[in-house]
């Protein structure tokens, strides 16, 4: 595509909702390049690029499914539209329920060798879903994340003491670990050294069937209450919702919502169009998306009786 150097690519994975998009606004917001961003959501309405959105000229997003498997040929298409924008890197955020190994793999794709250069793969680990939730060590597409991962950066450490977990990181995945409480390390990140495209050893986890969305959009607005007592009642079922809600008690002023495990957050959201963009994730198995809709669409028409 051009004679320049290849771009450095940096892949953020981490399961959902460990803090994949809080930290690439910080890397963005750190002013260290001119990066593009390319952002892959699980569900069908693409909320990470809303939260990307101003931090960077550059940002595609890809939805509704994974780029990990179904979407490699998007993901392609999307890189040569960004190169077209001559960033002076690429980051790209998976999905949570991604194994890197597939991105590793359409990275390696010889029509991409003269104009990308794969740099880093880093995982997040949220510390606070692993104290509550000492099963994640087992899931297998946290492994994956972690076992296709250059490094790990630990987040929502609170005050934990992070030296016993970067241990067991250490001995169990072969992986370095950094405290996201401490500067970036930037340099690492993008060290310019590159990988040879390579094999990737074993085949990408395709786990995607195990978790089921819920996409919920509507012109009305939620009553405070009754949204939080719903999610409550949702959350044992969820690993993630996010979006922007408009709430009866706040008419005209947009919200954004986001719910990781049982601890859920609203803040003020700008710009937004009103009415909710809603995504729910959760586990096929105890989650009924069409039960949740109902119940969603009926706390809106009381509202509106
Ligand atoms: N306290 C604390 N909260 C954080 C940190 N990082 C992220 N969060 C919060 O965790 C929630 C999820 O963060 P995101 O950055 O959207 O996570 P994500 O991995 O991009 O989520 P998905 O794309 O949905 O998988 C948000 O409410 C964030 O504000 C952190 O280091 N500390």
């Amino acid at each position: 595509m051009t004679n320049s150097a290849p771009v450095p690519v940096l892949v953020v994975t981490g399961f959902l909702g460990a803090g994949k998009t809080t930290f690439i606004n910080r890397l963005l917001s750190s002013g260290e390049r001119r990066i593009a961003a390319i952002v892959n959501d699980f569900g069908a309405i693409n909320i990470d690029v809303a939260m990307i959105e101003g931090q960077v000229d550059t940002v595609i997003g890809l939805e509704n499914g994974c780029i990990c498997c179904s979407l490699q040929g998007d993901l392609l298409r999307a890189l040569k539209q960004v190169l077209e924008h001559e960033p002076e890197a690429i980051v790209i955020e998976a999905s949570g329920v991604s194994d890197p190994r597939g991105i590793v793999q359409t990275l390696s794709d010889p029509v991409l060798w003269a104009d990308v250069r794969l740099d880093c793969t880093l995982s997040i680990v949220d510390v606070e879903d692993l104290a509550e939730t000492p099963a994640r060590f087992d899931d297998p597409v946290w492994r994956a994340q972690l076992r296709g991962s250059d490094f790990a950066i630990l987040g929502k450490a609170g005050d934990a003491d992070l030296s016993a977990l970067m241990l067991r990181l250490g001995a169990e995945f072969r992986l370095r670990s950094f405290d996201a409480r401490d500067a970036l390390p930037v340099d690492l990140l993008f060290s310019g050294q590159g990988k040879a495209p390579s094999p990737v050893e074993g085949a990408p986890i395709q786990d995607a069937a195990r978790f089921v969305a819920l996409e919920w959009v509507s012109g009305g607005s939620l009553p405070f209450t009754g949204f939080q007592r719903l999610m409550e009642t949702l959350a044992p079922a969820l690993y993630r919702a996010k979006g922007f809600v408009s709430l009866v008690e706040r008419p005209g002023a947009p919200v954004l919502f986001q719910m990781v495990g049982r601890r859920a957050t609203f803040e003020p959201a700008t710009g937004r169009d009103p009415g909710c963009r809603l995504v729910l994730i959760g586990d096929r198995a105890a989650f009924d998306p069409e039960a949740a809709r109902a119940r969603l669409s009926d706390l809106v028409e009381r509202q509106e009786a």
